[in-house]
């Protein structure tokens, strides 16, 4: 049988994901749905039509959704549900003021993907990224290495990008890391950086490195702010799917993702940012790293906040 993935909603995040996971040519099917009427279909139909041009066999349908849940038969058999239904942030705005909005998205499209494709891996990219990763596993009720959230492969690649552009050397030879939560807690991982294999903190002075890991926390803020309406989808939809990829090929590549934490870190009960295995089950195994003393409690910090936040989620 071939791989299908569906990518719920088709705006900016939603599009731009369903023309790279067709680009890559791995999967039979891409769907991608949306409210809109005739939106994803007119994308489905603009991207077959770039098959010929673009050498790929994959195939896209198109499929408007009801609010009772009509048109969700389209998403049945897919491996991989990647959610980026919801709204994006307005300039000035935190990613925490979408979490009444999207919740109420959110959850209804996860009961939807736990209806119609129980078997899906379910990759969140909604913001509040965190807790709607935290809710998308309460609606579905999948065990919750099949649920993850998209935040840190987009949020690692910021900060690689900044320390490449600072010492102007190929993004190529840059490793960087970051963990924690998808908003003011996250942890940029200076001690897990490398230039050409080379220690960050031997490349450029601690505090270039913290405006670079300060310019990595508002990474999303930047570019909401040029855009004036909207949020950054390029590097976004780079980074689920990839992270889609790696689910269809169960290539067990390590990633940084929201995972649920379960004793990694000392830490348990909570979806938060760390590295882990990707592959057919989602995540097959949180990765623990290696960290100095301040990033470790940046770290607690980090899984501490957004505890407290995914405790609110249940009910919404
Ligand atoms: N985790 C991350 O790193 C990132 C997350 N995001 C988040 O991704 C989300 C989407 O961003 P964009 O695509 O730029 O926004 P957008 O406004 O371009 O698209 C959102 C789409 O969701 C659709 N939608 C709303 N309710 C729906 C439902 N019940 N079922 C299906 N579709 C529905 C809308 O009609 C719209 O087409 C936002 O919440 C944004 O904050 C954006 C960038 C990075
Ligand atoms: C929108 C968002 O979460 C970001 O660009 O990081």
């Amino acid at each position: 049988m071939g791989k299908k993935v569906t990518v719920v909603g088709a705006g900016f995040y939603g599009s731009t994901t369903a023309q790279r996971l067709a680009e890559y040519d791995v999967f039979d099917t891409v769907v991608i749905t949306d409210i809109v009427e005739g939106k994803p279909a007119g994308l489905a139909l603009d991207l077959n039509q770039s098959r010929a041009i673009e050498g790929f066999e994959t195939k896209v349908v198109g499929v408007t959704t009801g609010p009772n849940g009509e048109g969700y038969e389209a998403i049945e058999g897919s491996d991989v549900v990647v959610i980026t239904a919801g709204l994006p942030r307005k300039p000035g705005m935190s990613r925490m003021d979408l979490l009444e909005t999207n919740a109420k998205i959110v959850r209804q499209v996860a009961e939807n993907v736990a209806k119609y494709a129980p078997s899906a891996v379910v990759i969140v990219v909604s913001n509040p990224l965190d807790e709607m990763t935290a809710l998308a596993q309460i609606a579905t009720q999948f065990p919750k290495n099949r649920v993850l959230g998209q935040a840190g492969m987009l949020d690692t690649a910021r900060f690689s990008n900044f320390v490449a552009e600072a010492l102007n050397v190929p993004v190529a030879s840059v490793r960087t890391l970051t963990l924690g939560s998808h908003g003011d807690t996250m942890v940029p991982v200076p001690s897990k950086s490398t230039v050409n294999g080379k220690p960050l903190r031997d490349a450029m002075p601690a505090e270039q490195i913290e405006e670079l890991v300060v310019k990595t926390r508002n990474g999303g803020a930047e570019v909401v702010a040029l855009l004036k309406t909207g949020s950054a989808y390029y590097a976004p939809s780079a980074a689920a799917a990839r992270m889609a990829k790696a689910v269809a090929e169960d290539s067990g590549e390590v990633m940084p993702v929201c995972a649920w934490v379960d004793g990694e870190y000392g830490i348990s009960g909570v979806y938060l940012g760390v590295e882990a295995e990707i592959g057919a089950e989602g995540v097959k195994r949180v990765v623990e790293t290696d960290l100095d003393a301040d990033e470790r409690a940046s770290l607690l910090a980090a899984a501490e906040a957004v505890r407290a936040k995914q405790s609110d989620i249940s009910s919404m």
